[in-house]
């Protein structure tokens, strides 16, 4: 007999091909203007109609970005690339110990409102949220599901008692409670090695699996690097912010990434698109 996959599982299949590109993916991250605040942008970028326009004019595959600036520049990134609508933060304006836990910011259906491929939420693995923070994570998985939206987790380890959140013991435990909890991608931290980041992978059990850009790389050759060895790794592509919105030339940033990550180009050669 036939199997007839449900409407559900259609759905997530089309949105996350929106995304995965040929099975891999550049995804610009968006989110910092409340996790990080306005400070994180260099003054042409903290208007976000500016940055966005460089990014899909370079050709990103996907946004990920808060409900309310997706809002403020659909004339953008619309009918051009695919949307990820992260619905958790948190700002540093919290007190200290009180950043390890990501609030609700959105819902899924602003997701659907806005045509969403996908929804996004943050777990820190090991924070003293962590129980508020998977209840959280499990209701908007539940009504990802219901709508036929792929869930994007950042399994970011992080809290009291983990020391190095960079560790391949730690980022790789995460991934794989990401993949036990029902992640359809998961984002998290690159481990410094291909060899390490290939453990990541591995403990994902076949969840597609991206690197989260993280601070900015003093030479860009480094980020390129690091992002060829994901691949190597089996990684699926990167979620990069800050290496691209704090760089001089966005634009090309994001190629030379797209050259490594969708044509195979090897770092050195993928830089030379950043001294044209
Ligand atoms: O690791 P931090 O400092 O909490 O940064 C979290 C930020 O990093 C990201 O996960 C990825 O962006 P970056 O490439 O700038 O690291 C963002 O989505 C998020 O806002």
């Amino acid at each position: 007999m036939n199997y007839s996959p449900t409407y559900n599982e259609v759905g997530k299949r089309i949105r996350l091909s929106r995304i995965l590109r040929n099975d891999r993916a550049v995804v610009f991250a968006f989110d910092h203007g409340v996790e990080h605040g306005p400070s994180d942008f260099p003054p042409e970028h903290v208007n976000p109609r500016v940055i966005l326009e460089k990014v899909v004019d370079a050709g990103v595959d996907a946004i990920m970005m808060l409900p309310g600036i997706a809002r403020l520049t659909w004339d953008i990134w619309g009918n051009k690339t695919a949307l990820i609508i992260k619905v958790t933060s948190k700002t540093n304006l919290r007190p200290k110990d009180e950043r390890l836990l990501q609030s609700p910011f959105g819902f899924v259906e602003d997701a659907v409102a806005l045509g969403a491929d996908a929804v996004a939420a943050t777990v820190y693995w090991g924070s003293q949220y962590e129980d508020l923070m998977l209840q959280r994570w499990f209701t908007i998985r539940d009504a990802a599901e219901t709508y036929g939206l792929p869930c994007l987790q950042l399994a970011y380890p992080r809290g009291p008692a983990i020391a190095n959140r960079y560790d391949v013991e730690i980022v790789r435990y995460g991934a794989r409670a990401a993949a036990e909890s029902g992640a359809d991608l998961i984002k998290t931290y690159y481990t410094g090695s291909l060899e390490t980041f290939r453990e990541v992978v591995k403990a994902a059990s076949g969840v597609p699996v991206l690197m989260s850009g993280g601070p900015r790389r003093e030479k860009e050759i480094d980020f390129l690097r690091d992002v060829w060895n994901v691949i190597q790794a089996g990684g699926k592509g990167v979620v990069v912010g800050r290496n691209v919105f704090q760089h001089k030339n966005p634009k090309a940033m994001i190629k030379a990434v797209k050259a490594v990550v969708h044509e195979n180009k090897t770092p050195e050669e993928a830089v030379k698109l950043l001294e044209q």
